[in-house]
This record gives structure tokens, C-alpha cells and sequence, in this order.
């Protein structure tokens, strides 16, 4: 189970694993899509932020049921205490990177709406409130800096020891 911040590469790195794995990949963003019927971007906007963190706590408790390989989640579903109780006992790795890094990764990508105005500052400021919470849910941290996903992925099996799966 892979969480961290917007653009650190938890979708790129969960297929990645996924793949060295042999199991299945799944992100609850793309969940979260499917059941609204529109992207993230436009459910920010019609419904607001607290109509997406509902869908997005259904999604991951779904997900956690159902799924059996890597999970991706969004950058912000560690904010809901139900769910951190869920993931408690589950192998969670925390991704991190610096404020640079994030800027640019996100800055190339998909439009994500939390970064839409001043995105360094808020980005900041995200992670101020979250890095407690990703660091409690998580049994390691992986840096991504300076490393491929691949790289990642590496380092990730390592840190859950997880190498000869
Ligand atoms: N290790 C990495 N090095 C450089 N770019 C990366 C890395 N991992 C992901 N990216 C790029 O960063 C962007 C965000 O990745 P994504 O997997 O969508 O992140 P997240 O799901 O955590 O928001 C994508 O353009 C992706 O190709
Ligand atoms: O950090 C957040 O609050 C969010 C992260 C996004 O997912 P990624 O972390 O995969 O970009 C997506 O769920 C939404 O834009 C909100
Ligand atoms: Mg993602």
C-alpha cells in the first residue's frame, strides 16, 4: 500500500510493483473517478473537497476489502481517522520527496486541484499538516529522490523485505 504526497509517484511506482509482484494494481483515485463519472478535478468543483474525501473514505475501505495486490491511494486519504485505523496493521509505505521535486513532478502531470493556485506554498503546507500522519500509518519511508520508479519500487521490496516474493 503505497501513500505520500500529490506526484510523488505512487500510481507510476504501484504499477511498477505491481508488476514485479505478478498481482493486480489498484488506485483509489481512479475508483473515485469511475463511481462519480467524472475526473477529480471536476468533483472538486461541483461537489467540493468534503463531497470527494467522502467517496474517497468509501473507496479505499472498498478497496482494502476487495483488493489483495498493491493499492495507490490519493495524497489526502490519510487525513481521515477511520481510515488510518483501517490501514493500521497493513504493509504501508510512505513515499517522500522535497518541495522542488514535487513542483516539478506535478507541475507536468494532470491538473491536481489542491496545487491549482501558489503550488510551493500550499504544497508546504500539506505536508506540514500530513507528514505526521503519513509517517504514523507507515511501517517504512521510502525517498524517491533521485531514483527511477523502478528505483523505487526496489527500495520499497526492500524496505518491506519483500525482495525473494
Ligand atoms: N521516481 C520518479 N522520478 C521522476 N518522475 C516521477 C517519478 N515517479 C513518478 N514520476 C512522475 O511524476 C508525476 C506524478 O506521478 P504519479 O505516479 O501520478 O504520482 P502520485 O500518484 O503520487 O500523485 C508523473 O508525471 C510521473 O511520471
Ligand atoms: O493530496 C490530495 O489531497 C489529493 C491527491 C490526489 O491524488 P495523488 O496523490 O495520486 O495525486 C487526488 O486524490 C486529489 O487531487 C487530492
Ligand atoms: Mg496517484
Amino acid at each position: 500500500m503505497l501513500v505520500g504526497p500529490m506526484g510523488v509517484g505512487k500510481t507510476t511506482v504501484g504499477r511498477v510493483l505491481a508488476e514485479r509482484l505478478g498481482t493486480g494494481f489498484r488506485d483509489t483515485d481512479t475508483d473515485i473517478v469511475e463511481t462519480a463519472g467524472k475526473p477529480i478535478s471536476e468533483i472538486f468543483i461541483d461537489e467540493g473537497e468534503p463531497h470527494f474525501r467522502e467517496l474517497e473514505r468509501r473507496a479505499v475501505r472498498a478497496a482494502v476489502a476487495e483488493h489483495r495486490g498493491v493499492l495507490a491511494l490519493g495524497g489526502g486519504a490519510i487525513l481521515d481517522e477511520g481510515t488510518r485505523a483501517l490501514l493500521a496493521d497493513l504493509p504501508v509505505v510512505f513515499l517522500e520527496m522535497g518541495v522542488a521535486e514535487a513542483v516539478k513532478r506535478t507541475g507536468l502531470d494532470a491538473p491536481r486541484p489542491l496545487l491549482a493556485v501558489n503550488p510551493r506554498q500550499r504544497w508546504r503546507e500539506l505536508m506540514e499538516q500530513r507528514r505526521p500522519l503519513y509517517t504514523e500509518v507507515a511501517r517504512a519511508v521510502v525517498s524517491t529522490e533521485g531514483r527511477t520508479p523502478e528505483d523505487v519500487a526496489d527500495a520499497v521490496l526492500d524496505a518491506l523485505e519483500l525482495k525473494d516474493a
